[in-house]
C-alpha cells in the first residue's frame, strides 16, 4: 500500500525519471505519484508523462485542463509529497526574496556611486 504521508525532495524525486530502468515519478501540486504503471494508460499518452519524468508538472498538468475524474485516478498513483523546503510556495517565496535582496544590493551600489559623485563636487 502506497503512504502518500512519505516527503520527498525534488532531488530524490529527479532520480525516478524512467532511465536505466528507473519509474517515472512526477510531482503535481507538492504531491509526488509514481505514474510508471499509468504511462500506457494516459489518455494525453506515454511520451508526455515520460517527457516530465522526475519533474515537476503542475503547470502542464492545469494547463491542459484535467477532469475530476483524472483527478480521481491521480489519487491511485499517490506516493508521497514534497519535503517543505521544496513545496511551490516556498520556491516562489524564494524568487520573490532574491529579487528583493538584488534590488537592495542595486540601491546600496547607486547609493554608493552618487556618493562618490557628490564627493567629486565638494572636492
Ligand atoms: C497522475 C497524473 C495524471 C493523470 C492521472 C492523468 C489523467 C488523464 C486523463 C484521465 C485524461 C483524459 C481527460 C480528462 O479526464 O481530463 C488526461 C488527458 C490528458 N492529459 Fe493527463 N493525467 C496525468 C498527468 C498529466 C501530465 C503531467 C500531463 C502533461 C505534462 C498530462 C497531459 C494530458 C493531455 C494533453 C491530455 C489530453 C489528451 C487529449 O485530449 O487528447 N497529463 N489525463
Amino acid at each position: 500500500m502506497n503512504d502518500p504521508s512519505v516527503r520527498y525532495s525534488l532531488a530524490d524525486v529527479a532520480k525516478y525519471n524512467g532511465k536505466n530502468g528507473t519509474k517515472i515519478w512526477i510531482v503535481i501540486n507538492d504531491y509526488v505519484y509514481d505514474v510508471t504503471n499509468y504511462l500506457h494508460r494516459h489518455p494525453g499518452g506515454a511520451d508526455l508523462l515520460e517527457e516530465y519524468a522526475g519533474r515537476d508538472a503542475t503547470n502542464e498538468f492545469d494547463e491542459f485542463g484535467h477532469s475530476s475524474d483524472a483527478r480521481k485516478i491521480m489519487k491511485e498513483f499517490l506516493i508521497g509529497e514534497l519535503e517543505d523546503e521544496d513545496k511551490r510556495a516556498n520556491r516562489k517565496k524564494k524568487q520573490v526574496s532574491s529579487g528583493a535582496i538584488a534590488g537592495e544590493t542595486y540601491k546600496q551600489k547607486r547609493r554608493g556611486f552618487l556618493a562618490v559623485l557628490c564627493g567629486k563636487c565638494t572636492s
